[in-house]
């Protein structure tokens, strides 16, 4: 029987609750496919600051350390926002953890199931037939990382910065995906402003050369926010940077229907194995606004932990098994409150995971 080692780190707010719906449909996957899951939990966020006094304990490194990947909830809320920064569990934990294990690829695939198309605050003549998006986001460099940083009185300071390898290597996975996708890169930056971004689009054109059969087009920033909303089926693969992408794949993510349906694969690159190392959690936050009612939309969680069994664990059919389960329930009209429309059948959290582990237990 194969066996994959992962990390569990549910974090807080809605993290646990959605977590507890992963795990269940990971069970029922384990049931289908012969495979075992050997799965750690670790704390980390605001959790792990009430129960160890840090954000990310030496422990969670190590069970991380000793895993093949790590799936991940969400972390923070207005619990530890008067903490210094980077004490806090976004600071203190998730950023740490992306650079600690040189997660650079964030994968946001936002696709719109068909069920769903009322969900979307876009016109169905907006969306068109079809809308998969898939947000590559540079997820190590730039400004969330870039030295100096800092508070005084009276000014702070964030610095951009981006160096030819970080483009480069981020900018391939964009084209290696492409290629098996729809063939059409759009890379976005602010090079009429910013100096990262005009060396960024001088590297990606450079990487696009080993491309031909790739077409490559450049957007600002501000002109793809609006093009998102405008017509988003132009898109096929957008490459970004750490900030714009955070940006662009929440735009992505709801266009989709809610922010609750949006996974996200964080990767590094190929071990010795070929197999990469990657944190898998929902693009969304800890939606302390919902948190702990028992609402909150499991789909992304669940997605992310299929993105895992695919990417780092190379099990295609399960991931695909459990994609048809999701589309299957949405078929037949179950929705959580985030996507409910007149006519569907108002579900739970933990309904909407029994639903969908069902269907993947066939
Ligand atoms: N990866 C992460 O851990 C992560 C990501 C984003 C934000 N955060 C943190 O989460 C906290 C809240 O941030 P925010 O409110 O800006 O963003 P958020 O993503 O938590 O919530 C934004 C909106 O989307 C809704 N939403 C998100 N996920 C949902 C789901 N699964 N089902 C239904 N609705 C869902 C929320 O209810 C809220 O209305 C902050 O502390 C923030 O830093 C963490
Ligand atoms: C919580 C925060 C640090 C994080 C980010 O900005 O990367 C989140 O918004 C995300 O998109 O994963
Ligand atoms: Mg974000």
């Amino acid at each position: 029987m194969k066996e994959f080692r992962i990390a569990v780190l549910p974090g807080d707010g809605i993290g646990p609750e959605v977590m507890q719906e992963a795990l269940k449909v990971l069970d029922a996957v384990e049931q289908r496919f012969g495979i075992r899951c050997v799965r750690q939990d670790a704390a980390v966020g605001g959790a792990a600051i009430d129960a160890h006094g840090s954000a990310l304990p030496e422990a969670t490194i190590h069970t991380c350390e000793n895993s093949q990947a790590i799936l991940f909830g969400s972390v923070g809320g207005p619990k530890w926002e008067h903490l210094p920064p980077d004490q806090q569990p976004e600071r203190g934990a998730l950023l740490p953890l992306r650079k600690h294990f040189g997660l650079y690829a964030n994968l946001r695939p936002a696709i719109i199931f068909p069920q769903l198309r009322d969900a979307s605050p876009l016109k169905p003549e907006i969306i068109g037939s079809q809308l998969d998006i898939l947000v590559v986001r540079e997820l190590t460099g730039g400004i969330y990382f870039g030295q100096p940083k800092g508070i005084e009185s009276d000014r702070a300071y964030d610095t951009m910065i981006y160096t030819r390898l970080e483009v480069e290597r981020i900018a391939r996975v964009a084209f290696e995906a492409a290629r098996s996708r729809g063939k059409l890169v759009h890379s976005i930056d602010k090079s009429n402003v910013l100096n990262s971004s005009i060396l960024w689009r001088e590297v990606v054109l450079e990487v696009a050369r080993d491309y031909p059969d790739v077409e490559l087009k450049h957007l600002y920033v501000d002109n793809a926010a609006m093009q998102l909303v405008v017509r988003p089926s132009q898109f096929d693969v957008i490459l970004c940077g750490n900030l714009f992408g955070d940006i662009l794949s929440d735009e992505a993510a709801m266009i989709t229907g809610s922010l609750g349906m949006l996974p996200s694969a964080s990767i590094a690159g190929s071990g010795s194995d070929g197999i990469p190392f990657g944190l898998y959690e929902p693009s969304g936050g800890s939606a302390p606004d919902i948190a702990g009612h028992g609402v909150a939309n499991p789909i992304a969680q669940i997605l992310s932990a299929a993105m895992m069994l695919k990417y780092s664990f190379g099990q295609d059919e399960a991931y695909q098994t459990i994609f048809t389960a999701i589309s299957d329930v949405l078929s037949e009209g179950y929705r959580t409150g985030d996507i409910a429309s007149d006519g569907t059948t108002r579900v739970g959290t933990a309904e909407m995971g029994d639903l969908i582990a069902g269907k993947v237990r066939g």
